[in-house]
């Protein structure tokens, strides 16, 4: 029977009452408010009283004046990312075949044309979100890539956040974060442009504001505070272990690190590391609060059990510390993406590897892999039904319609049989 050696104290949900209500109001506020209740919550949550669009001169300015080396950094971003993200499309292909005699159907790739791409940066500036959620969205193919962050770096948005958005292809850019820039793109506002489907990940403010909006937009995906889980055996070393826990708890209080193993020694000893690294971390670090509240150690007692409660979880990250674990690799069905043996870091894909770091948090993993690619194109069928064809389906659809009781549909059937 599985155990908890450290259970947390409070899971709270990104959709909380209180996290609900205060993204329903500001959602409504923007509506009404546009551009003036947007910057009211710059003002508010971000201390920003800065215009809300990126000018050319401050694009300029930052091509200009970025180090070459950061440059060096976020353009090798740009390019692994694109590089995954066009090799993932490329599986996507359109195709039309006769289904019988005179029914031709099939279906069409075609970009979904206006993205708003929302890259946070309230506590760090990730340098990598912008190329993760611009660059697949260039590659799709969309027309315009509109782009919203926190001005929170000397009146604006991090310089090297910038520069990650201006390369991976975002038209207009935006100084602005929370649920007040998810609203702006969902429904414009004077200076911002509403948009087709809004991507990226965030905080619980910004994940439930993509909840509140879908519908009037679409969304690519709950991606809200950072999820890690590490399967471990008693190969595993807990000091990695660790590090990889702290890795993703350090991104928000809310987020949440997970040890399931089958090895008792290990779950001691990693917890022991934990506590020793969380002392050489900043106080102000929310890995502190993320760890104490959130943390969570299991014991599992035999592989299989394992293998379950990761299923079950079906966390962001999933981070297999076990000799050969590609072998496990079959029997995991519910993970945003997963790590194989040890040397994987999850660091790794965060920043550089290529597959893109916008995952599924909160259990989404059962229903999707996280952002790509194809989160930015629609799959459109059509069908051409000719000779033959229109006789076998109008007289199947004659038959169908006269058990519905739909007389319209029997007719549009009836005026096409000879
Ligand atoms: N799941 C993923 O794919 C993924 C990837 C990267 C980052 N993340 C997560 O993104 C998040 C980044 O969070 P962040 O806070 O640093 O930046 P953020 O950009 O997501 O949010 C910052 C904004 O939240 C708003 N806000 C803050 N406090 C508020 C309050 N009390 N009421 C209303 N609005 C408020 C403000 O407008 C602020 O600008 C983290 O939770 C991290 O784990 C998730
Ligand atoms: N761990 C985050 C996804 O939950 C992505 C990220 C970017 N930079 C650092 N981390």
């Amino acid at each position: 029977m599985m155990e908890y050696i450290k259970k947390a104290d409070v899971v709270e949900q990104t959709s909380s009452h209180d996290v609900e209500q205060t993204v329903k109001s500001i959602i409504e506020n923007v509506k009404a408010g546009g551009d003036d209740a947007v910057r009211e919550y710059e003002k508010k949550f971000g201390d920003s009283d800065r215009p809300v669009r990126v000018s050319e001169e401050e694009i300029e300015h930052c091509i200009r004046t970025l180090p070459e080396e950061v440059k060096v950094l976020i353009d090798r971003v740009v390019e692994r990312v694109s590089d995954f993200a066009e090799a993932q499309l490329n599986c996507l292909t359109p195709f039309e075949k006769d289904f019988g005699e005179g029914i031709k159907m099939g279906h069409r790739i075609v970009p979904i044309e206006k993205v708003g791409a929302y890259v946070p940066g309230g506590r760090f500036p990730l340098l990598s979100s912008g190329p993760m959620v611009v660059a697949p969205a260039k590659v799709a193919g969309a027309k315009r890539i509109v782009a919203a962050s926190p001005a929170n770096y000397e009146g604006g948005i991090h310089p090297a956040v910038l520069y990650g958005l201006i390369r991976s292809g975002a038209t207009d850019i935006f100084a602005i974060g929370g649920a007040q820039a998810i609203a702006a793109m969902a429904y414009g506002t004077e200076s911002i442009p509403e948009v087709d489907i809004i991507a990226g990940p965030g905080n619980r403010f910004v994940a439930e504001a993509k909840r509140q909006v879908f519908g009037k937009v679409g969304i690519d995906l709950i991606a809200g505070p950072s999820e890690v889980m590490v399967f471990a055996d008693d190969s595993a070393s807990p000091q990695k272990i660790a590090a990889d826990l702290l890795a993703q708890a350090e991104h928000d209080p809310y987020a949440r690190a997970i040890l399931v193993t089958t090895s008792r020694t290990v779950a001691e000893e990693t917890e022991k590391a934990i506590e020793g690294f969380l002392k050489t971390f900043s106080p102000s670090s929310p890995a502190h609060e993320s760890w104490e509240k959130r943390g969570e150690i299991i014991y599992a007692d035999s592989l299989q059990e394992g293998l379950d409660i990761c299923n079950d979880y079906a966390i962001e990250h999933l981070h297999l510390h076990i000799k050969n674990s590609r072998e496990l690799m079959d029997k995991l069905n519910n993970y945003g993406s997963l790590f194989l043996d040890e040397g994987s870091s999850v660091v790794f894909s965060d920043k550089v590897s290529g597959t893109n770091h916008t995952l599924p948090t909160q259990k989404a993993a059962r229903y999707t892999g996280g952002l790509w690619a194809g989160s930015y194109v629609k799959v459109m069928t059509h069908q051409e039904i000719t000779g033959q064809g229109i006789q076998f389906l109008a007289s199947h659809a004659e038959d169908q319609s006269e058990i519905e009781g739909l007389e319209g549909h029997k007719l549009s059937a009836t005026v096409r049989l000879t």
